[in-house]
């Protein structure tokens, strides 16, 4: 057993570079550190099912190393896969299976031991054991979606994968999912979610780490992330339009809108400097007689960060 400290993964200037020229990873540095609930987010082709998939063994990198449980992959490619678990997007089974004969083989296949009470305990935390012995062609989408995160578990992981677990799904399934997601932290299994839901990731990550065309832009503490790039906006609903902003808030970043009938904020840093800020411009409003009717307030959500991420990023390539 490595030691305790030893991240679980750690990826270095991981690049890959499909056939016809197309760069899905560009040189990514990654640690995950054991234990914990990390979300990638980003766009649509932003590469991160490829950064999965070179995880899993689905990719040929082009360059870079990844070390899984303390060892190269390239070296321990066999003794690796067998602790790592991946619930792709993609559902793939043989239909005309059984639910609970499906996860029982793939149990098998990462060379574990039978254990019928394991895949009973499995397939009753996915609400799947009624279902054991329906044909899977014959389930629902949600349903089908809940054996491929059953089979993912089938072999008691400790690096989970989960590709888009909710994409497509219902409200219900989704809050499954994120039960289940925490369930598997309490036993200590690591997991690596991919996500466009920024919710999904405020929800349930430790930390985040958003990509975009190949890079990855940055990696944080959830928390962190939106203390420091979180942003206060407000809307000063003004009682009548003004033409220019008052001399007096001149050193906040505030814009009029609206043909001057909305005076805009915003700044702030997330650690309460906005809401200081808005609670002054109120006051300097009043001192210089312009009174305004309704005051509208945001704190920016990790969505907000998101997207004034990737766009800056978009802007600078
Ligand atoms: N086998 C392949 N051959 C060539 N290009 C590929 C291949 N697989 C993926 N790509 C391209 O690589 C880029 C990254 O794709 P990837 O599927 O990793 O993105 P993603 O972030 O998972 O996207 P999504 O959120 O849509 O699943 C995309 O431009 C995609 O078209």
């Amino acid at each position: 057993m490595e030691p305790i400290h030893e991240p679980i993964l750690d990826i270095n200037g991981l690049t890959k570079v499909y056939p016809g020229g197309l760069k899905a990873l560009d040189n990514v540095d990654l640690t995950i550190r054991r234990g914990e609930i990390f979300a990638l987010l980003g766009p649509n082709g932003a590469g991160k099912t490829t950064l999965i998939g070179a995880v899993c063994g689905m990719v040929r990198v082009t360059s870079g190393t990844i070390h899984a449980f303390g060892e190269n992959l390239s070296d321990s490619w066999r003794t690796a896969r067998k602790r790592i678990g991946l619930v792709p997007q993609e559902l793939g089974f043989d239909m005309f299976d059984t639910v609970e004969r499906q996860i029982g083989y793939s149990r098998g296949l990462f060379g574990r031991a039978p254990d019928p009470a394991r895949i009973e305990e499995v397939l009753r935390s996915l609400s799947l054991w009624d279902k054991r012995d329906e044909e899977i062609r014959k389930l629902s989408g949600g349903m089908k979606r809940r054996v491929l995160i059953a089979k993912a578990l089938a072999h008691d992981p400790e690096l989970l994968f989960l590709d888009e677990p909710t994409a497509g799904v219902d409200v219900e399934l989704r809050r499954d999912m994120w039960r289940q997601i925490d369930s598997l932290r309490e036993q200590g299994v690591t997991v690596i979610l991919t996500t466009h839901y920024i919710e999904e990731a405020e929800e349930m990550a430790d930390r985040v780490g958003v990509i975009d065309k190949g890079r990855l832009l940055l990696v944080d503490e959830k928390a962190e992330m939106m203390k420091r790039l979180g942003r206060t906006e407000a809307h000063f609903i003004l009682a009548s339009p003004i033409a220019q902003i008052p001399d007096a808030l001149g050193s906040y970043p505030v814009t009029l809108a609206d043909d001057g009938a909305i005076l805009c904020y915003r700044g702030g840093d997330g650690t309460g400097k906005g809401k200081a800020e808005v609670a002054a411009i109120a006051t300097a409003l009043v001192h210089s007689g312009v009174a305004f009717t309704a005051l509208e307030q945001k704190e920016s959500s990790l969505e907000d960060i998101f997207v004034d991420l990737v766009e800056r990023q978009g802007l600078a390539a």
